[in-house]
């Protein structure tokens, strides 16, 4: 590199990544990860299932498509920084209403620039996601000896309830659908909806408009919510939202909770984090994987129907289908590694994914399980 570099990565091993730094200045300590996906940069940084997190994009264009408001999946930008192959340029999108670095940079967060993203990447599948600083300075003035310790320092998202952080306070409705965007998806409005109960551990907002699309009028309701909390505005169903950090330490509150609500015999529906959470509920355990799920491109098997879906993933922990106990099933793996990606109790409308149905960025063969999740309400209010 010819010019004093401005952003510099250490990781916790050592090895040093010079580059161009973009967004804000500072430095964040976070667990690095990779994300296959070729679009939805904006998704995946507003997605707060990427709370300590910093995200190298495998593919190489980043920030050609600006930054849309409609887009972002939480109010605020959630990933801790980026890496890139190539500094993000002009947009060209005629709905972008700011570039990427700008936003960035009103958001605090750090990117770089430059990088040999291929390298880090087999680094990443090698050693497993490591523990990294990223720092942004202009002036170009680097301490890697004291990022180094700091990454090597940093505990890591093994016991760390971050859902609590990202979760609303307070709760809300949510009813908008894609019928509100100008040349929408041709969907209307439902008449008599379900009455739904999210529970947001880091909820994407695609995923409420999935349910609102299912035929839902959604209460968000903060993560610690309790049993009463829930069932005192009625629900027909219950759904577990993505979130992010180690599903064993959100359980420590979540997992009282959702058994309460399994014993009431409620339609209940889980993603992701959501997922793991009724795993751990129902007596099953969840691991730690060595790099994780990052990408738009993940073929699942449903093991029931053979049906194959490629899926949009973003995992780092997953469910150990050995702990589940009798009366859950295991209805889907991963192609790629074999990991547990759904399951569902054999004799009641509960069950979960370990991938994103809302497609948010990602493929839409998934989305018949929000239909799914609308139809077990349908037949409980039938009788
Ligand atoms: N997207 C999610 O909900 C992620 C769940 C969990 N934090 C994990 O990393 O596995």
């Amino acid at each position: 590199m010819e010019q004093k570099p401005t952003a510099c990565l250490a990781l916790a091993d050592g090895t040093i990544f010079y580059g161009r730094g973009f967004g804000a200045s500072g430095e964040v300590v976070a667990e690095l990860v990779f994300n296959t996906a070729m679009s939805g940069y904006q998704e995946i940084m507003t997605d707060p299932s990427y709370a300590s997190q910093v995200v190298t994009f495998t593919f190489p264009h980043i920030g050609n498509t600006g930054i849309t408001p409609e887009d972002d999946e939480s109010p605020d930008a959630v990933a801790a920084g980026i890496v890139v192959k190539w500094d993000p340029g002009e947009p060209s999108n005629w709905r972008a209403t700011s570039d990427l670095a700008s936003w960035m940079e009103k958001h605090g967060r750090i990117g770089i620039g430059g990088i040999d993203t291929r390298r880090l990447t087999r680094a990443i599948r090698e050693q497993g996601a490591p523990h990294a600083v990223l720092a942004h300075d202009p002036q170009g003035n680097f301490d890697t000896a004291a990022m180094v310790a700091r990454a090597r320092d940093w505990p890591g998202l093994v016991g760390m309830d971050l859902a609590r952080e990202v979760s609303c306070t307070q709760s809300y409705r949510w009813s908008e659908g894609h019928w509100t965007w100008p040349g929408g998806f041709n969907q209307t409005r439902p008449e008599n909806p379900l009455r739904v109960v999210a529970i947001d551990y880091g909820a994407k907002r695609n995923i409420l408009r999935s349910l609102a699309e299912s035929g839902a009028d959604v209460t968000v309701l903060p993560a610690t919510a309790t049993a009463e909390d829930v069932l005192c505005h009625n629900p027909e169903g219950v759904f577990l939202s993505n979130g992010p950090g180690d599903p064993a330490a959100t359980g420590e509150y979540a997992v009282p909770m959702i058994r309460e609500l399994i014993a009431r015999d409620l339609p209940i529906f889980g993603v992701c984090l959501g997922h793991q959470l009724l795993a751990l509920a129902l007596g099953g355990q969840t691991v730690k994987m060595p790099h994780g799920h990052h990408g738009a491109n993940h073929p699942v098997r449903d093991i029931e129907t053979g049906r194959v879906e490629i899926t949009s993933m973003n995992h780092g922990f997953a469910v150990d289908s050995q702990t589940l106990p009798e009366g859950v099933v295991e209805t889907h793996v991963s192609l790629f590694d074999g990991s547990n990606c759904g399951l569902r109790m054999a004799d009641r409308p509960v069950f979960s994914v370990q991938y994103h149905p809302e497609a948010s960025p990602g493929p839409h063969d998934s989305d018949h399980l929000f239909t799914r999740f609308g139809k077990a309400m349908q037949d409980r209010r039938a009788g």
